[in-house]
């Protein structure tokens, strides 16, 4: 049973994530104000027009439709998900991987609906994905200028590859006469792959839960319609020769309507290896290099399991 604690929040509200200025451009909103707000936050009208317009009704295409969106039995981590052995019931999610680009958001809408003109559901699609790639890209360089690393910056943002996938969680079936449900868990405890991750909820269908470091499950109830979460995932953790802590997190959904949920993964194209300055006698290395491609695969043979997995693939 998960509380409902607040996760730490930081307001980017005035914070231009293309033009950081001298020094730290962001400290100037404080981590513990009650939001966080991108500088061009989605209106209402296109938080709409994406989820109600463009992401609903890409999760009631036939399953057929559906599973054309692949990138290859090697990268089943980058399309379609759901209906398959390993993947929980009752959740399905599809993804435009690599770049979120307008050809690309274009491309993947002509292979869901082939006669379909498709242009709101690319610009919906598109808006949503870039403004949740500029968030990670600002809270990449916030750790890095806190780590004081800011020098890497340019070439792991260059490298950046992004999973952009769009998620549907059904309700529990009622299990009582007076259709009352319990809770179920429709995307199991994990860790992220990712270097970052930035997750969107549709409205007030709560049930994203992160397991802090002391063990208890905390519920994410979003402080504003706008506000996103920003989770560590384990190549950040590498990175950082393990400064910074990627949680386990899972979705347990109850009551009876579905949650929408869209998650941008921002995948490292360079080998990650910790830089010189977050290696010291204090701070021996804690994991191997490695690229990304690697640890993916490793993660996707192993399973879901609640298990510290990049220590086992490259621990030291
Ligand atoms: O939908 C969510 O809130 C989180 C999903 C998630 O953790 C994932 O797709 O890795
Ligand atoms: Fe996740």
């Amino acid at each position: 049973m998960a509380t409902e604690a607040r996760l730490p929040c930081i307001n980017f509200t005035g914070v231009d994530p293309s033009s950081p200025g001298a020094g730290r451009w962001w400290t100037r909103w404080p981590r513990s104000a009650a939001s966080t707000r991108t500088t061009r936050a989605l209106s209402p009208d296109l938080r709409a027009a994406f989820f109600d317009g463009a992401v609903k009704n890409l999760l009631a295409l036939p399953a057929d439709a559906k599973r054309c969106n692949t990138y290859g039995r090697d990268k089943p981590l980058f399309g379609y998900l759901g209906a398959t052995p390993g993947v929980s019931s009752g959740y399905e999610s599809l993804a435009i991987s690599e770049r979120v680009e307008p050809e690309r958001v274009r491309a993947f809408a002509n292979l869901m609906w082939p006669d379909a003109d498709n242009a709101g559901f690319s610009e919906a699609v598109h808006g949503a994905a870039r403004w949740m790639a500029e968030l990670e890209e600002a809270v990449q360089r916030m750790v890095m200028e806190e780590l004081g690393v800011c020098r890497c910056h340019g070439a792991m943002s260059e490298s950046m590859r992004h999973v952009f996938r769009m998620s549907q969680y059904m309700p529990p079936i009622s299990d009582d006469t007076e259709g009352r449900s319990k809770e179920v868990i429709r995307h199991g405890t994990h860790q992220d792959c990712s270097m970052l991750t930035v997750i969107c909820q549709h409205g007030e269908v709560d049930g994203l839960e992160v397991q802090t470091s002391d063990g208890e499950w905390v519920r994410f109830r979003p402080s504003s319609p706008a506000s996103l979460v920003v989770m560590a995932g384990n190549e950040l953790r590498a990175w950082t020769n393990d400064r910074v802590r990627a949680p386990f997190h899972r979705v347990a959904v109850g009551g009876d309507v579905a949650r929408y949920s869209a998650i941008l993964f921002a995948l490292p194209g360079l080998r990650i290896q910790a830089p010189d300055e977050l290696v010291d006698d204090e701070h021996p290395p804690r994991f191997k290099p490695h690229c990304n491609d690697d640890f993916m695969r490793f993660c996707i043979a192993q399973g879901a399991r609640h298990e510290d997995k990049l220590r086992d693939f490259r621990g030291v």
